[in-house]
């Protein structure tokens, strides 16, 4: 199911953070969103998942603009990972991803045979059942992310939305959920920090400047050093991963960018 972001303007008490922001993420692919602390990622997302109503511009799922969608068509829909991972849930691990289930209830009606395997099952793919019967708040943050991460699952829609999902993860979490978020061929659009991860696992990326889309294409194309100094303000050199093929981003973490520097326009 592809989203289609088209010239979405997002305010918050007026401010406008996002200011025209094109994407795409076609279906069944990853799409990443990179860019600076503050360019806008969180609330981009935000109004994919319906969090925020855009002050202008759209959101379509396969098609349907969101707003056409009721709140239950939505979750049936898109399932998000926010930032927010907050909700001191005084339930057990079990019952914060059953909570995924919610969007395909009557009201009150309980859990059936099928709830119960696929709950059971989210819980195994985001490496968690063994904790199922764990209170939620005496998880590690690592943890509590991946119980959410597993409530996502559990509510199997097609689309998944993810915000910074790697957070927390200790470095083989991080490589394995990765992988669980390939091997599931969802249409997938996740906000990433590191860029070596976003270059290894996504089909395509946006980079997001100041609340707009600067660069889209597939991360061999778009993680150049022009852009890397431009955006990120930072020196780096790509070369090829010695193991994957994939670009790797070598930083220079001893100095930022000369901002006096001719970096052109990477993406022009
Ligand atoms: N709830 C809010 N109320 C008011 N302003 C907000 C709110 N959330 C974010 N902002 C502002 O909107 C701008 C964009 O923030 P946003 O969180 O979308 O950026 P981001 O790219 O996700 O940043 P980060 O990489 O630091 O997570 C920032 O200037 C931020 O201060």
């Amino acid at each position: 199911m592809r989203i289609d972001v088209e010239d979405l303007h997002v305010a918050y008490a007026g401010r406008t953070v996002v200011a025209g922001a094109h994407l795409i993420a076609d279906e069944g692919e990853i799409t990443g969103l990179v860019g600076p602390n503050g360019s806008g990622k969180s609330t981009l997302l935000r109004t994919v998942y319906r969090h925020l109503k855009p002050a202008a511009g759209r959101v379509l799922l396969a098609g349907t603009d969101l707003r056409e969608l009721s709140p239950v068509q939505t979750a049936r829909r898109v399932a998000a990972l926010p930032q927010e991972r907050g909700g001191d849930f005084e339930l057990t691990v079990r019952e914060v991803v059953a909570m995924g289930r919610t969007p395909y209830k009557r009201a009150f009606a309980g859990e059936d045979t099928a709830d119960r395997d696929i709950v059971a099952r989210a819980l195994a793919d985001a490496g968690m059942a063994e904790h199922d019967g764990c209170r939620f708040t005496e998880l590690s943050g690592g943890e509590r992310q991946r119980v959410l991460l597993a409530r996502a699952f559990a509510q199997q829609t097609e689309i998944l939305v993810l915000d910074e999902p790697t957070n927390h993860l200790d470095i083989r979490h991080q490589v394995e959920l990765l992988a669980l978020l390939r091997a599931q061929r969802r249409t997938t659009l996740v906000s990433l920090h590191d860029l070596n991860a976003a270059a290894s696992v996504c089909d395509r990326l946006h980079v997001l400047h100041d609340g707009g889309v600067v660069a889209s294409g597939p991360p061999r194309e778009v993680l150049r050093p022009a852009l890397l100094a431009e955006v990120f303000g930072v020196r780096a050199a790509v070369v090829e991963h010695p193991l994957t093929g994939d670009p790797l981003i070598a930083f220079d973490h001893r100095s930022p960018a000369d901002e006096t520097a001719d970096v052109g326009t990477a993406w022009a």
